[in-house]
């Protein structure tokens, strides 16, 4: 796996799949891994060279002082492209990664194809949520707010059914370093990206979870209507839809990203 350079911050992303096959790039949320994409590789890595990678902060990348942005995260991004020689990808980001796939579409639009936007939002009107989760785990660590975010992200049904996936996605979490999470949390305490979403003119896709209480329907609904041509599907989840209804996600995106 290489670790490519952004602007000092060493990134650790993955290139698998289909040699010469379109180029799709993968983008986790706040406090997972290039891991929770897992269940939709198989599938995907037929179709696409796929490109994975650690958001800084996270996982096995590095993670300078924060806070960090959306500018800084969307720049990540172009580093790992500029790197690897690739022109143009399709994104497809979940939660940050849609928050970051938004940034794209507006500023780098030569940059993607298509853009899948699932279980985000481009706004939070109250920091307090993100201040509070900043207290919590400055005090306490990510095992403070873990329990109760694995509750946001699966549904209870899911939990009861799939210990072992709950298991391994709490497992997931608790890996991430806490200035790395913090320096997140800071940058979705302001996020306010309302104006870049006409500026996306890349056909978009967005996915939202019936059951998702972090990032609603409404949230869903609302950036759909203002990302012009944009559809949306609902899926039967909570906030990780890839992992709680992971065929349902993988068709929806293959079938997005093959359509004429
Ligand atoms: O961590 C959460 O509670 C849900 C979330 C919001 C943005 C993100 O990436 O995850």
């Amino acid at each position: 796996m290489p670790m490519i350079d952004a602007d000092g911050c060493l990134l650790n992303v993955s290139v698998e799949g289909r040699d010469g096959g379109p180029t799709l790039m993968l983008s986790n949320s706040l406090g997972s891994t290039m891991q929770m994409w897992e269940p939709q590789m198989k599938a995907l890595t037929q179709v696409f060279r796929v490109i994975r990678y650690d958001r800084r902060g996270h996982g096995k990348s590095s993670v300078p002082p924060g806070p960090y942005s959306l500018e800084r995260f969307g720049r990540d991004v172009l580093a790992i492209l500029d790197d690897l020689n690739i022109a143009r990808a399709h994104w497809c980001g979940l939660s940050m990664g849609g928050m970051v796939g938004q940034w794209l579409g507006a500023n780098a639009p030569d940059r993607f194809g298509k853009i899948i936007l699932a279980n985000t939002t481009c706004h939070y009107p109250d920091p307090t949520r993100w201040n509070d989760r900043i207290k919590t785990v400055k005090e306490g660590g990510i095992a403070a707010v873990a329990d109760t975010v694995i509750a946001g992200w699966l549904t209870a049904d899911f939990r009861e059914r799939e210990p072992q996936i709950t298991a391994n996605m709490k497992a997931m979490m608790l890996t991430t370093p806490v200035e790395g999470y913090i320096a997140c949390c800071e940058a979705l305490s302001t996020l306010d990206q309302r104006e870049l979403l006409p500026k996306i003119k890349s056909p978009t896709l967005v996915i939202a979870g019936r059951h998702d209480m972090s990032t609603t329907i409404a949230d869903a609904e609302f950036m759909r209507s203002r990302i012009p041509g944009a559809s949306m599907t609902i899926l039967d989840a909570a906030h990780i839809s890839n992992v709680e209804q992971p065929h349902a996600f993988t068709d929806a995106v293959i079938g997005f990203l093959t359509q004429r």
